[in-house]
Order: C-alpha cells, then structure tokens, then sequence
C-alpha cells in the first residue's frame, strides 16, 4: 500500500472568525522518531534574542529558519538557510495535504517543560492578508492554545507526535496562539510551521 494514501486528510476543527484544520498523523515515508532524531541531528539551532517593550530576551526555545526568503518578527531579522533533502520531503508532504504553497519554514525546538511561546499571531506583512500556517509536530505532545482577541475565547488542541495544523482564512486576524510552560517534566517537542512569504 502506498504511505501517502492510506490517510483521511485533514478535518475542519470548528473556530469562530477562523479557520483550522487537523490531522492526527501526516503521512511521511520514516517513522516520526527517526524525523525527530534526524532533525534535531541536523538543524543548525540557534538561542535568538527578541526585543519586546524594548528590552531584549534570549527567547525560551531553539530556533532555525530555512527556505527561500529572509523573514522579520520581534525586531529580529532571520536569514534563511537552505532546504535540506529531509526539509524538502516535509514540505512536499505538507504541500500535498494542504494544498497550499510554502517557501519557507521555522522550526522550534521546545527543550523541555521549561520552553514556551508567547501568545502572538503570525500577521506580519510579509505573510500576506489571510496566510496558511502549516504547523507539524514531532515528540512530546502540547497543548496549543488559541485565544480570541476580542471575546477572550479560549481553545486548547494537544498537538500530538507527527500532527499537522493547518491555520489558514482569519485565524491570524482574530487569534492568538502559544504554548504555556509546564509545571510537570517534559520531553523535548519539534514544531515547524510552513510560511508563504510574499
Ligand atoms: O510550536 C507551536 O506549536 C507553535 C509555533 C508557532 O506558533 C510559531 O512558530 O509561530
Ligand atoms: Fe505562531
């Protein structure tokens, strides 16, 4: 049987002034540890500094943009570095899914419990008026948090081993999102979103 039809697709996950979609697993030709392994083994990490209100900060997880474009957040510029063969085979998977384009993508490795992100929304220029964010993960599961900019409306996904996340129409516009640190021990978790940048 072929890996890449044996899978239901992604399924609409119901969200106010948004858009979203899920799927448990994306289909890959290798198990989701060697993909975690592999990439933890070959990323370049880097510890970036992000200035908020001014004052700047070791941001609480790991970080490496590769692709095709340079990308700018939190007055910090990232070049890119190139797709890998392994990089490549993602996204193409990604791609086929989503149905979407991608010419880039961050990968964030979340060391353990005490790494985190901010809620924020990827609504920067450069991602155009209602971008696709194609979001996989590998390892440890969390809880990705959604939160309404005007009702304060909260909504919790466990994003699973090998899940994919597709944030696509107004979700940028209307919602925020991250990842609350954990009071309990954690393994490490990969996150790469897939960006269109313009
Ligand atoms: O790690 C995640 O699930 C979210 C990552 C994210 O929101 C981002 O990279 O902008
Ligand atoms: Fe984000």
């Amino acid at each position: 049987m072929d890996l890449f039809t044996s899978s239901a697709g992604l399924q609409p996950v119901p969200l106010p002034d948004g858009e979203l979609w899920y799927m448990p697993q994306l289909p890959l030709p290798w198990p989701n540890a060697e993909v975690y392994q592999r990439l933890i083994a070959e990323t370049a990490w880097k510890a970036e500094s992000i200035v908020l209100f001014g004052q700047s900060h070791l941001q609480p997880r790991l970080t490496a943009w590769h692709g095709d474009r340079r990308y700018t957040y939190s007055g910090l510029t990232l070049d890119p570095e190139p797709w890998t063969p392994l990089l490549s085979t993602i996204g193409d998977a990604v791609q086929r899914e989503t149905g979407r384009d991608f010419n880039s993508v961050l990968l964030n490795y979340y060391r353990n419990e005490r790494d985190s992100m901010g809620m924020h929304s990827d609504d920067e220029a450069e991602l155009g008026p209602e971008p696709a964010i194609a979001s996989l993960t590998f390892g440890t599961e969390r809880v990705f948090i959604l939160r309404h900019k005007r009702t304060g409306e909260l909504k919790k996904l466990p994003l699973g081993d090998g899940s994919l996340l597709l944030m696509a129409g107004t979700t940028q516009q209307f919602w925020l999102h991250g990842l609350n640190k954990s009071s309990r021990p954690l393994g490490g978790r990969l996150n790469l979103t897939f960006r269109y940048i313009v």
